[in-house]
């Protein structure tokens, strides 16, 4: 199983960016072309991992939204996207996001009190994202169903673990100038 997704990070570039060791691959950037066997594989055992029990996905601009189109295809339950700019709507939500190699603000919208909402991501790392954006759905009043991300680095999982939030993954890999390992992959 996951017999794509792991071909292809084996295979995943990396370049720099400042100090940070960024992989490139078509989950996380859409470059090179996401093939949809792979979009297919993943999307499928992510909802072998979730619960059912979601009446929204959330999915962070920019690649969670592939991950939340397919999900919310194969489900029926809508998504909203959390985007890097402003509406200006009335009850929009700003949040600010680091992750180890930039900064910047996060929009929330159309997320309502009693939500309860799949959180879907391609990478975590640092975790920065995902704590700045669970602290804003906690203040909305809105339940977190699930979290799942698909590629995991670094030690942001075990930093929302210590805040008591569990973030689901299908592969925790290290990536060095030489490139990415694998060091667990949730089969
Ligand atoms: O755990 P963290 O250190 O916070 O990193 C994870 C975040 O980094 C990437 O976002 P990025 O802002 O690069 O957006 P992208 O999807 O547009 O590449 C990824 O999509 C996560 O949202
Ligand atoms: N593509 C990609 N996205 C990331 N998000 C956080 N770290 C990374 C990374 O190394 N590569």
């Amino acid at each position: 199983m996951l017999k794509i997704l792991r071909e292809s990070l084996l295979n995943a570039p990396i370049v720099h960016r400042g100090d940070y060791h960024y992989f490139i691959h078509p989950i996380s950037d859409g470059v090179p072309r996401l093939e949809p066997e792979l979009l297919e594989e993943v999307t499928d055992h992510i909802l072998r991992m979730v619960s059912r029990d979601f009446d929204k996905i959330i999915a962070i601009e920019a690649m969670g939204i592939p991950l939340a189109t397919a999900i919310s295809m194969k489900t029926g339950v809508p998504f909203c996207i959390i985007r890097k700019r402003a509406y200006g709507l009335e009850g929009e939500i700003k949040l600010s996001q680091e992750t180890g190699y930039s900064k910047g603000e996060l929009y929330i919208n159309d997320i309502s009190e009693g939500d309860r909402v799949l959180i879907v991501d391609d990478v975590i790392s640092t975790g920065g994202t995902l704590v700045a954006l669970t602290e804003a759905l906690k203040g909305v009043g809105a339940t977190v169903a699930d979290i799942i991300v698909v590629i995991e680095r670094g030690d942001g999982v075990s930093r929302l673990k210590k805040m008591g939030i569990d973030v689901k993954t299908l592969v925790c890999i290290d990536v060095t100038e030489k490139g990415v390992s694998i060091e667990d992959i949730h089969e």
